[in-house]
C-alpha cells in the first residue's frame, strides 16, 4: 500500500500539478520549483537544493503544506542533479515553524520521508521552532540554528495535552539520550539553549544560517579531522538509523489507518486516545 501512495505520489510530483519550474543561468544552473507552500532552488554544479517552506504567517504545517512536501522531497529524490544534498528553512523571518497547524494533522507521513531519505538533510533553522518544527528539524541529519535567545525549540507537546506517541520519543532520544528526554516530554520543555543539550548542532548568526548549511554539505575541508566527507558520513549515519525497520513498518500502517485530516479539536483529542491506545 506504500508503494501505491509513493507511486501516486511520483506522479503528481512528475505530472504539471501546481509545480511552476525556471532556469536561471548564472556561472552555473539554478532551478527553481514552487508550488504554493515550499520554494526550491537546486544549485546543479553543487548539488544543493535548498527548501524552503512558505505558509505565513507562521509556517505551520496544514496538510496543503505536507501535501506539497512529499512531493517536494520526491521530486528531487528522483532528480540526478541533486545529489542527495537539501536543506530545510523558512521563507519567514523569526519562524521556522509553528508546529502542526492545530486544525489539521499528518505527520507521520513527513518522518518517513526526512528518515527514509537517501538524501543529506540538513534544517537551517532560522526561527521559532516549536512541537512539530522540532520533529521536522530533529528528522534531519543535522541542524543548524540561529544564535538569538528569542528563538525556542522543543517539543512542547505535553503542554498542549498531547501525548508524544513512541515513535517521536524515539527520535528525540536517538538526539539527546535517554533520561534528557524523559525530562524533555514530561514538561514539554522549550529551549533557548538547544547547542548545550545537543538539540541542534551548531548556533550561527542569524544572516549565516543558510551560508553555513551550504558550506557544510559542500565544504570537504571542514571535515578534514576526521578525513572523511560530510556526505559518507550521513549515509553511514542514515544506513545505521536504518535498522528501526520495524518502526517504518509501524508508520507505514498508522498512516493508512489514522484519519489524515482533523477539522476540529474534538477530532485531536480523539486522535490522542488513539496513540494512548496503541503504545
Ligand atoms: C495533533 C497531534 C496528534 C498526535 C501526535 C502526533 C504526532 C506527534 C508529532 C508531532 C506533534 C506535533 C504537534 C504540534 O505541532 S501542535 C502545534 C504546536 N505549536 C505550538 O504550540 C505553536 C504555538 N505558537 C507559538 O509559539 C507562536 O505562535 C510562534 C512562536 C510560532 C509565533 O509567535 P508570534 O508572536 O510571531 O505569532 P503569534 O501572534 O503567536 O501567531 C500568529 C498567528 O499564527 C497562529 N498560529 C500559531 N501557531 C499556529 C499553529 N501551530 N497552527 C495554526 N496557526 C497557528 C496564531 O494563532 C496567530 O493567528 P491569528 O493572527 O491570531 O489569527
Amino acid at each position: 500500500e506504500h508503494h501505491q501512495w509513493k507511486k501516486r505520489r511520483l506522479s503528481q510530483a512528475t505530472s504539471s500539478q501546481g509545480i511552476r519550474e525556471g532556469a536561471t543561468q548564472g556561472c552555473h544552473l539554478r532551478r527553481h520549483f514552487s508550488n504554493n507552500k515550499i520554494l526550491v532552488e537546486l544549485d546543479e554544479a553543487s548539488g544543493v537544493a535548498i527548501m524552503k517552506l512558505k505558509n505565513p504567517p507562521v509556517n505551520s504545517l496544514s496538510l496543503e503544506l505536507l501535501t506539497e512536501f512529499s512531493i517536494t522531497i520526491e521530486k528531487l529524490e528522483v532528480d540526478r542533479s541533486c545529489r542527495g544534498v537539501i536543506f530545510l528553512t523558512s521563507a519567514a523571518p523569526k519562524i521556522f515553524s509553528a508546529g502542526l497547524d492545530i486544525t489539521e494533522m499528518s505527520v507521520q507521513e513527513l518522518w518517513l520521508l526526512l528518515n527514509g531519505s537517501n538524501m543529506v538533510t540538513i534544517a537551517a533553522i532560522n526561527g521559532s521552532s516549536p512541537a512539530g518544527g522540532c520533529l521536522m528539524a530533529m528528522c534531519c541529519d543535522f541542524r543548524i540554528m540561529a544564535d538569538n535567545p528569542k528563538y525556542t525549540i522543543g517539543l512542547n507537546e505535553t503542554q498542549l495535552g498531547i501525548v508524544a506517541p513512541f515513535w517521536l520519543k524515539d527520535t528525540i532520544t536517538n538526539i539527546l539520550g535517554h533520561r534528557l528526554t524523559e525530562q524533555s516530554l514530561q514538561l514539554g520543555q522549550m529551549y533557548t539553549s538547544a547547542l548545550k543539550i545537543g538539540l541542534v548542532d551548531q548556533l550561527v548568526p542569524e544572516d549565516k544560517v543558510q551560508s553555513t548549511a551550504a558550506y557544510f554539505l559542500t565544504d570537504e575541508k571542514m571535515h578534514e579531522d576526521c578525513n572523511t566527507s560530510v556526505v559518507l558520513r550521513t549515509l553511514m549515519f542514515k544506513a545505521l538509523r536504518k535498522n528501526s525497520r520495524v518502526l517504518c513498518a509501524f508508520l507505514r500502517e498508522e498512516c493508512n489507518s489514522v484519519p489524515r485530516i482533523l477539522s476540529n479539536l474534538h477530532k485531536i483529542i480523539n486522535i490522542n486516545i488513539y496513540y494512548r491506545i496503541s503504545l
